[in-house]
């Protein structure tokens, strides 16, 4: 049994405009934190409220626990809600605030059963604190506690780190992970954070105009990107058309090797931590020089070699380092580790490391196998 399902869900606010969510359909399993991921404005916050019960979706179903709740109202949904400014009662105790979601308990229970709250989420010895005697992550958890008190099938989290600063956004993410899983807490997290999605979610959504683009754990989306948009929107990534011959393709960098097999013209994706740098081979081409006039030695960049091009920025990032390549009138981005001295200027190889992804938005190509080129949802 899934724990929630969505099943094409539509909401359209304006008919003049798109819909802010079209044809959603997704499954969270039992114990999962999951991540709605996409820019502002893909549809995010409308397809939880709709989980939630405070939007109505114009078609489609939204099941949990394989009851359908799309006409129940919120408070009949077994769901807890956490917003992004906590929305603590400012004149009450840490405790007061998580008791006050009690309300259908006797007070005696009500102060223990508050006090065991408190305990999942660190905060047991803060329980007579105000909250603006606690740092937002503390708020942030009290918060938590209090939307669990409902005993909820499943919690809703709006960006619940973006009112945090950098650091100490990393640890409560970190700390706040930690309790959901240990109280085996089903979560699902919206955030147009990709590193917040990443560290955060067991598997995620990345949704663009109100459609899913691709599912999966944050490791397969990172390292199997469907489409463009997903390849970079997560992080950064070299786009290259080809040409597919099965394990390798034909692209401007030269043959490099492509996964997975397919055939015909392709949509690569690279990251740039699977592009290396390195010295000129002799004989290799001066990107100066390619098509120049009277030098036919170096007239044409012949497909299968590894071409050199100039290096247009370098960037030190502490741990690695970051140069902008450009060849052939194309910038490409590679990560190398700290150790490499290219600069400005410099004439590199630019050398694929890892086999570049066959993008679905490929045009026309064929994948080896009918599966081949489904990314899939795992
Ligand atoms: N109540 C509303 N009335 C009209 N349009 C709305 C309403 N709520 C959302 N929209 C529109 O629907 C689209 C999706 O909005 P939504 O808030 O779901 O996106 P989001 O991905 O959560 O964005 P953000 O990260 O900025 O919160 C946007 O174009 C938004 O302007």
């Amino acid at each position: 049994m899934h724990l929630l399902e969505l099943q094409n869900l539509a909401k359209r606010f304006d008919p003049a405009q798109p819909p802010a969510v079209d044809d959603l359909s997704l499954r969270v399993e039992p114990g999962e934190i999951f991540g709605l991921l996409g820019p502002s404005g893909c549809g995010k916050t409308t397809t939880l409220r709709m989980i939630a019960g405070f939007a109505t979706p114009d078609s489609g179903s939204v099941r949990l626990r394989d009851t359908d709740i799309t006409a129940l109202p919120p408070e009949k949904r077994g769901i807890g809600l956490v917003f992004q400014d906590y929305a603590l009662f400012p004149h009450l105790s840490a405790l007061r605030n998580v008791m006050f979601a009690l309300p259908q308990l006797p007070r005696r229970q009500r102060r223990a059963r508050a006090l065991q709250l408190l305990e999942t989420v660190g905060l047991h010895g803060h329980a007579e604190h105000m909250p603006d005697q606690l740092s937002g992550g503390q708020q942030q958890r009290i918060a938590i506690a209090r939307a669990l008190a409902a005993d909820p099938a499943l919690l809703l989290m709006d960006e619940p780190f973006s009112n945090l600063d950098a650091a100490l956004r990393d640890s409560t993410r970190r700390e706040i992970r930690a309790i959901l899983k240990k109280a085996n807490i089903n979560a699902i997290l919206v955030t147009h954070d990709q590193e917040e999605a990443l560290s955060f979610c067991d598997r995620l959504a990345v949704m663009n105009h109100g459609r899913v683009e691709q599912i999966g754990c944050p490791e397969r989306i990172y390292l199997h990107p469907s489409t463009a948009f997903v390849a970079q929107f997560l992080g950064r990534a070299n786009l290259l058309d080809g040409v597919a011959h099965g394990h390798t393709a034909d692209t401007p960098l030269g043959r490099i090797p492509i996964r997975p097999c397919s055939y015909g013209p392709v949509l690569l994706s690279l990251r740039p931590e699977h592009l290396s740098l390195g010295r000129p081979a002799a004989g290799c081409v001066d990107p100066d020089d390619v098509g120049s006039a009277g030098d036919s030695e170096h007239e044409v960049v012949s497909a299968g070699q590894v071409c050199a091009g100039v290096v247009t920025s370098r960037e030190f990032r502490g741990h690695d380092l970051t140069y902008r390549v450009e060849y052939n009138g194309t910038a490409y981005i590679a990560h190398t580790d700290y150790t490499h001295g290219y600069h400005p200027g410099d004439i590199v190889q630019l050398i694929p490391r890892e086999p570049a992804v066959v993008l679905e938005d490929s045009p026309g190509c064929r994948a080896c196998s009918p599966h081949a080129v489904n990314h899939g949802q795992r």
